[in-house]
Protein backbone atom coordinates (compact mmCIF):
# COMPACT_ATOMS: atom_id res chain seq x y z
CA UNK A 1 0.00 0.00 0.00
CA UNK A 2 1.36 3.83 -1.01
CA UNK A 3 0.33 5.11 2.91
CA UNK A 4 2.40 2.54 3.90
CA UNK A 5 5.41 4.37 4.60
CA UNK A 6 8.32 1.95 6.21
CA UNK A 7 11.79 3.75 5.90
CA UNK A 8 14.50 1.06 4.88
CA UNK A 9 18.22 1.85 4.85
CA UNK A 10 20.00 2.10 1.11
CA UNK A 11 22.57 -0.59 1.86
CA UNK A 12 19.61 -3.16 3.17
CA UNK A 13 17.87 -2.36 0.06
CA UNK A 14 20.14 -3.20 -2.27
CA UNK A 15 21.31 -6.45 -0.92
CA UNK A 16 18.01 -7.46 -2.26
CA UNK A 17 19.58 -8.21 -5.82
CA UNK A 18 18.87 -11.59 -6.56
CA UNK A 19 15.73 -12.96 -9.09
CA UNK A 20 14.14 -14.78 -6.21
CA UNK A 21 14.80 -11.53 -4.19
CA UNK A 22 14.44 -8.05 -5.89
CA UNK A 23 13.94 -4.72 -4.39
CA UNK A 24 14.11 -1.63 -6.69
CA UNK A 25 14.46 1.68 -6.05
CA UNK A 26 12.50 4.69 -8.45
CA UNK A 27 11.16 8.00 -7.30
CA UNK A 28 8.68 10.04 -9.52
CA UNK A 29 10.30 12.83 -9.54
CA UNK A 30 12.80 14.55 -6.98
CA UNK A 31 13.20 14.77 -3.15
CA UNK A 32 12.17 18.04 -1.07
CA UNK A 33 15.66 18.37 1.20
CA UNK A 34 14.85 21.77 2.20
CA UNK A 35 13.24 24.96 1.62
CA UNK A 36 14.10 28.25 3.09
CA UNK A 37 11.60 31.11 2.70
CA UNK A 38 12.67 34.69 2.55
CA UNK A 39 9.86 37.68 2.38
CA UNK A 40 11.23 40.01 -0.19
CA UNK A 41 8.06 43.06 0.12
CA UNK A 42 4.28 42.22 0.86
CA UNK A 43 3.49 40.71 -2.02
CA UNK A 44 6.91 38.78 -2.91
CA UNK A 45 8.51 35.55 -1.48
CA UNK A 46 11.83 34.14 -2.14
CA UNK A 47 12.03 30.58 -1.90
CA UNK A 48 15.24 28.25 -2.36
CA UNK A 49 13.80 24.67 -2.74
CA UNK A 50 17.22 22.01 -2.41
CA UNK A 51 15.44 19.19 -3.74
CA UNK A 52 17.37 15.35 -4.05
CA UNK A 53 17.23 15.04 -8.11
CA UNK A 54 19.21 12.04 -8.65
CA UNK A 55 21.88 9.88 -7.07
CA UNK A 56 24.29 11.04 -9.96
CA UNK A 57 23.76 14.43 -9.81
CA UNK A 58 23.23 14.72 -5.79
CA UNK A 59 21.53 17.75 -4.34
CA UNK A 60 20.16 20.59 -6.79
CA UNK A 61 19.07 24.02 -5.75
CA UNK A 62 15.98 25.72 -7.25
CA UNK A 63 15.40 29.08 -6.45
CA UNK A 64 12.26 31.37 -7.51
CA UNK A 65 10.55 34.66 -6.33
CA UNK A 66 6.77 34.08 -6.52
CA UNK A 67 4.39 36.94 -6.46
CA UNK A 68 1.35 36.17 -3.53
CA UNK A 69 -1.31 38.11 -4.63
CA UNK A 70 -3.27 37.57 -0.53
CA UNK A 71 -3.44 33.79 -1.36
CA UNK A 72 -2.38 31.19 1.11
CA UNK A 73 0.00 28.94 -0.09
CA UNK A 74 0.63 26.00 2.32
CA UNK A 75 4.36 23.77 2.21
CA UNK A 76 1.66 20.89 0.86
CA UNK A 77 0.52 22.81 -1.47
CA UNK A 78 3.29 23.99 -3.02
CA UNK A 79 5.03 20.18 -2.72
CA UNK A 80 2.26 18.98 -5.23
CA UNK A 81 2.95 21.69 -7.23
CA UNK A 82 6.51 21.16 -7.87
CA UNK A 83 5.95 18.13 -7.92
CA UNK A 84 8.17 16.95 -5.71
CA UNK A 85 8.17 13.07 -4.34
CA UNK A 86 10.46 10.79 -2.37
CA UNK A 87 12.39 8.15 -3.40
CA UNK A 88 10.03 4.68 -3.29
CA UNK A 89 10.78 0.95 -2.67
CA UNK A 90 9.38 -1.58 -4.85
CA UNK A 91 9.53 -5.20 -3.89
CA UNK A 92 9.10 -7.13 -8.06
CA UNK A 93 10.34 -10.15 -6.77
CA UNK A 94 6.46 -12.05 -7.58
CA UNK A 95 6.83 -9.21 -10.93
CA UNK A 96 10.16 -11.16 -11.69
CA UNK A 97 8.73 -13.53 -14.25
CA UNK A 98 5.72 -11.45 -15.60
CA UNK A 99 7.86 -8.23 -16.37
CA UNK A 100 7.49 -7.73 -20.19
CA UNK A 101 10.98 -6.28 -19.93
CA UNK A 102 12.44 -9.40 -18.82
CA UNK A 103 14.19 -9.64 -15.17
CA UNK A 104 17.78 -9.12 -16.03
CA UNK A 105 16.87 -5.44 -16.56
CA UNK A 106 15.09 -5.17 -13.03
CA UNK A 107 17.90 -7.19 -11.65
CA UNK A 108 20.38 -4.58 -13.13
CA UNK A 109 18.49 -2.11 -11.72
CA UNK A 110 19.11 -3.09 -8.37
CA UNK A 111 21.04 -1.03 -5.73
CA UNK A 112 20.97 2.57 -7.27
CA UNK A 113 18.35 4.86 -8.12
CA UNK A 114 16.52 3.24 -11.26
CA UNK A 115 14.16 6.31 -11.78
CA UNK A 116 16.21 6.51 -14.98
CA UNK A 117 15.66 3.18 -16.24
CA UNK A 118 12.25 3.56 -15.68
CA UNK A 119 11.56 6.44 -17.20
CA UNK A 120 13.86 5.59 -19.95
CA UNK A 121 11.69 2.73 -21.12
CA UNK A 122 8.50 4.88 -21.17
CA UNK A 123 6.39 2.96 -19.38
CA UNK A 124 2.57 3.01 -19.43
CA UNK A 125 0.42 4.56 -17.35
CA UNK A 126 -1.02 0.97 -16.44
CA UNK A 127 2.79 -0.19 -15.76
CA UNK A 128 2.47 2.67 -13.44
CA UNK A 129 -0.32 1.74 -12.11
CA UNK A 130 0.82 -1.74 -11.37
CA UNK A 131 3.99 -0.14 -9.12
CA UNK A 132 1.37 0.27 -6.29
CA UNK A 133 1.10 -3.39 -5.46
CA UNK A 134 4.84 -3.59 -5.42
CA UNK A 135 5.25 -0.72 -3.04
CA UNK A 136 6.87 -1.26 0.33
CA UNK A 137 8.15 1.83 2.00
CA UNK A 138 10.73 4.51 1.47
CA UNK A 139 14.32 5.38 1.19
CA UNK A 140 15.79 6.69 4.53
CA UNK A 141 17.37 9.50 2.77
CA UNK A 142 19.87 9.66 5.69
CA UNK A 143 21.57 6.33 4.61
CA UNK A 144 21.82 6.89 0.69
CA UNK A 145 25.78 7.58 -0.09
CA UNK A 146 25.95 11.28 -1.69
CA UNK A 147 28.79 11.08 -3.83
CA UNK A 148 29.41 7.50 -5.25
CA UNK A 149 32.98 6.70 -5.83
CA UNK A 150 34.12 6.14 -8.96
CA UNK A 151 35.77 2.47 -9.13
CA UNK A 152 37.27 1.04 -12.37
CA UNK A 153 36.17 -2.34 -13.86
CA UNK A 154 38.53 -5.05 -13.34
CA UNK A 155 40.35 -5.30 -16.32
CA UNK A 156 43.59 -6.09 -17.66
CA UNK A 157 45.83 -3.44 -17.53
CA UNK A 158 46.99 -2.13 -20.97
CA UNK A 159 50.63 -3.34 -21.40
CA UNK A 160 51.99 -1.24 -24.69
CA UNK A 161 54.65 -3.68 -24.75
CA UNK A 162 53.87 -6.37 -27.02
CA UNK A 163 57.47 -8.16 -27.56
CA UNK A 164 56.64 -11.46 -25.42
CA UNK A 165 53.54 -12.26 -27.49
CA UNK A 166 54.96 -11.57 -30.77
CA UNK A 167 57.99 -13.62 -30.05
CA UNK A 168 55.36 -16.38 -28.82
CA UNK A 169 53.57 -16.16 -32.34
CA UNK A 170 56.77 -16.12 -33.95
CA UNK A 171 57.98 -19.53 -32.25
CA UNK A 172 54.41 -20.87 -32.85
CA UNK A 173 55.31 -20.89 -36.40
CA UNK A 174 58.94 -21.47 -36.24
CA UNK A 175 59.43 -24.68 -34.08
CA UNK A 176 57.44 -26.89 -36.54
CA UNK A 177 58.69 -25.62 -39.04
CA UNK A 178 62.35 -26.34 -37.83
CA UNK A 179 61.17 -29.90 -36.63
CA UNK A 180 59.83 -31.02 -40.23
CA UNK A 181 63.07 -29.36 -41.27
CA UNK A 182 64.99 -31.44 -38.99
CA UNK A 183 63.37 -34.43 -39.85
CA UNK A 184 64.26 -34.46 -43.79
CA UNK A 185 67.59 -33.39 -43.37
CA UNK A 186 68.16 -36.51 -40.93
CA UNK A 187 66.49 -38.80 -43.61
CA UNK A 188 68.07 -37.15 -46.37
CA UNK A 189 71.06 -38.17 -44.90
CA UNK A 190 70.31 -41.72 -43.41
CA UNK A 191 69.11 -42.51 -47.29
CA UNK A 192 72.04 -41.71 -48.59
CA UNK A 193 74.22 -43.58 -46.28
C1 LIG B 1 7.90 -1.75 -10.30
C2 LIG B 1 8.63 -1.58 -11.39
C3 LIG B 1 8.20 -1.94 -12.78
C4 LIG B 1 6.98 -2.29 -13.29
C5 LIG B 1 5.65 -2.43 -12.54
C6 LIG B 1 7.16 -2.52 -14.71
C7 LIG B 1 6.15 -2.89 -15.58
C8 LIG B 1 6.29 -3.03 -16.93
C9 LIG B 1 5.21 -3.27 -17.87
C10 LIG B 1 3.74 -3.42 -17.49
C11 LIG B 1 5.75 -3.33 -19.11
C12 LIG B 1 4.99 -3.51 -20.45
C13 LIG B 1 4.99 -2.21 -21.22
C14 LIG B 1 4.22 -1.10 -20.51
O1 LIG B 1 3.05 -1.31 -20.16
O2 LIG B 1 4.82 -0.03 -20.32
C15 LIG B 1 7.17 -3.16 -18.96
C16 LIG B 1 8.07 -3.20 -20.01
C17 LIG B 1 9.42 -3.02 -19.87
N1 LIG B 1 10.08 -2.64 -18.74
FE1 LIG B 1 9.27 -2.49 -16.88
N2 LIG B 1 8.46 -2.31 -15.04
C18 LIG B 1 9.14 -1.94 -13.90
C19 LIG B 1 10.46 -1.59 -13.79
C20 LIG B 1 11.35 -1.57 -14.83
C21 LIG B 1 12.73 -1.15 -14.74
C22 LIG B 1 13.41 -0.63 -13.48
C23 LIG B 1 13.26 -1.30 -15.99
C24 LIG B 1 14.66 -1.02 -16.47
C25 LIG B 1 15.73 -1.24 -15.77
C26 LIG B 1 12.23 -1.82 -16.86
C27 LIG B 1 12.40 -2.12 -18.18
C28 LIG B 1 11.40 -2.52 -19.04
C29 LIG B 1 11.62 -2.86 -20.43
C30 LIG B 1 12.96 -2.86 -21.17
C31 LIG B 1 10.36 -3.16 -20.95
C32 LIG B 1 10.06 -3.63 -22.37
C33 LIG B 1 9.68 -2.45 -23.20
C34 LIG B 1 9.33 -2.90 -24.60
O3 LIG B 1 9.61 -4.02 -24.97
O4 LIG B 1 8.74 -2.06 -25.29
N3 LIG B 1 11.08 -1.96 -16.13
N4 LIG B 1 7.48 -2.97 -17.64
Amino acid sequence: MASDRKLHAFEEVAKHNKTKDCWLIISGKVMLVNMNVSLVSNIEIHLEISVFQSWKTGEQVISFTMMINSVQVSVDQLISHVGLFSFKVYDVTPFMDDHPGGDEVLLSATGKDATNDFEDVGHSDSAREMMDKYYIGEIDMSTVPLKRAYIPSEQTAYNPDKTPEFIIKILQFLVPILILGLALTVRHYTKEQ
